[in-house]
């Protein structure tokens, strides 16, 4: 079998920085979720360990944080903010009803990119879509960037673009967010 190559990303800086990872509801659940839209990943924990793997290597911090609840996701980004640099968060179970999460990311003054396993907003049939056809999220209009559709890949895309981007002074870097 062909050993699996490996390539650097160039960064612009070398900051560490602090980006917490956040799944909600049903996430706990991955490893028997559906194929299709999920893939093959076994665990809610094995899509942790992926990908705090990858953040090593692009040399951050990766801090993750799961709950089926949604009091407890308020209350982990409330006692966060202050460390973190940026979200990840993938809102699965409140999606589309998830107004008090959407807003306390919102307060923090910080990046947040939504990531989805699937594509929310495929038409029922659709390859990468839901089961049940396209749904409407809650937290795109406020997020700062969003990948989805390439399951656990879109936690890969969402963290390589958020380091990149925090790394760059004139966008989500140091001087934009305090500007
Ligand atoms: O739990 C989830 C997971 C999901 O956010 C995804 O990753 O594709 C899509 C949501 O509709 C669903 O409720």
């Amino acid at each position: 079998m062909q050993s699996a190559s490996t390539a650097t990303i160039e960064r612009e800086t070398a900051r560490r920085h602090r980006i917490a990872v956040i799944d909600g509801p049903n996430m706990s659940n991955l490893g028997a979720r559906s194929k299709k839209v999920y893939g093959k990943i076994g665990s809610l924990d094995e899509l942790k360990a992926y990908v705090a793997g990858f953040g090593t290597r692009l040399g951050v911090d990766v801090e993750a944080f799961s709950s089926n609840h949604q009091g407890d996701i308020l209350e982990f980004i409330h006692e966060s903010a202050e460390r973190v640099d940026g979200y990840i968060i993938n809102p699965a179970g409140l999606t589309t009803v998830g107004e008090g999460v959407r807003h306390a990311l919102e307060d923090t003054g910080r990046p947040v990119i939504e990531v989805h396993f699937a594509n929310i907003s495929a038409g029922a049939g659709g390859a990468r879509g839901l089961g049940g056809g396209s749904i409407r999220s809650s937290f795109t209009h406020t997020a700062t960037g969003m990948c989805m559709g390439m399951r656990q890949y879109s936690y890969i895309g969402a963290l390589t673009a958020l380091v990149l981007a925090l790394d760059d002074e004139g966008f989500l870097g140091k001087s934009e967010n305090e500007g």
